[in-house]
């Protein structure tokens, strides 16, 4: 019989990224949030005699740091959970590239949760589910919703739709891993800035496309000067019309061909 547990888990990019505030470690972002229709990794539960929970993928990292199983382990303790994950494994075929400012790890975790909800039969809202993934990763309540697109603010829980039309995205993700962690650190140390209330609300009300037609690569977003001194050969991908995706190391144009 054909598997009909089976769902794409798609990536996003940033087609602005401003900061906005300081909150503890973490900084509180402007965002526009937008799926990536051509780029998804697919997860699938397979019907398996292991007894053991598995997540099988092509991953660069250990189990215990995988998006997917840390999601796993804040809803385990739901009825049937358990279970139904000792006699299913968690394919997951990997195209998004990691360290990518593309999302990926948060996308697995997302899609994971949706699919769990689904044929565990947990009934939990998409609020619920986002306040479960917010403890995984940032970005993964925009991934919960499954917008194309949406205005992403606080450190990524508050997610709302954005109603345009779908865009076609090429990305392009130079062999560097960037350091989420290290880019906040020399931003908040070197190239601090806080986007204004009336900034913020012109940008969250714009189309995409007007937005990438008013600013350039480090207009965009907050992060890319911080990344550019820690990695300075990312600017042998600048190019005119390419922007960078959250802390990288992805570029992304639109394509307006069609
Ligand atoms: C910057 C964004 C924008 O989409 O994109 P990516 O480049 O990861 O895709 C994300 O918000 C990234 O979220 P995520 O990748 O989940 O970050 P985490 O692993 O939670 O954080 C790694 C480290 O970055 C810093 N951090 C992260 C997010 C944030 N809003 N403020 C921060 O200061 C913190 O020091 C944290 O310890
Ligand atoms: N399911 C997963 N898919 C991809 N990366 C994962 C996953 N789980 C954990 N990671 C780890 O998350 C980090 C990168 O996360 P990812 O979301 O792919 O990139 P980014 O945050 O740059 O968009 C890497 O350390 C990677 O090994």
């Amino acid at each position: 019989m054909k598997n009909e547990m089976i769902e794409k888990s798609y990536a996003k990019v940033n087609i602005f990224l401003k900061i906005a505030d300081k909150r503890e470690n973490y900084h509180e972002l402007v965002s526009r949030f937008v799926r990536v229709h051509n780029l998804y990794d697919i997860i699938s539960f397979v019907k398996s005699s292991r007894k053991a929970i598995t997540i099988i993928g092509d991953f660069g990292c250990e189990i215990n740091s995988n998006t997917v199983y840390k999601a796993y382990n804040l809803i385990k303790h739901f009825y049937g959970v358990e279970e139904f994950f000792l006699n299913h494994e968690i394919k997951i075929e990997k195209n998004i590239p990691e360290f990518a400012g593309l999302g990926g790890g948060s996308s697995n975790a997302a899609t994971f949760l949706i699919m769990a909800n689904k044929y565990c039969k947990l009934n939990l809202s998409k609020d619920e589910l986002s306040k479960i993934g917010s403890q995984v990763g940032a970005d993964v309540p925009f991934f919960i919703y499954e917008y194309d697109s949406a205005n992403v603010t606080g450190i990524g829980e508050i997610v709302e739709k954005f109603d345009e039309e779908i865009l076609d995205i090429k990305t392009i993700t130079p062999k560097i891993k960037c350091n989420t962690g290290e880019i906040f650190k020399i931003f908040r140390e070197k190239f601090y800035k806080q986007i204004s209330k009336d900034e913020a609300k012109k940008l969250l009300d714009m189309k995409s496309t007007d937005i990438l037609k008013e600013l350039d690569i480090k207009q965009a977003n907050d992060l890319y000067e911080s990344a550019l001194s820690l990695y300075p050969q990312l600017s042998d991908y600048e190019k005119k019309d390419w922007f960078f995706s959250g802390s990288g190391s992805s570029f992304f144009r639109i394509n307006y061909g069609k």
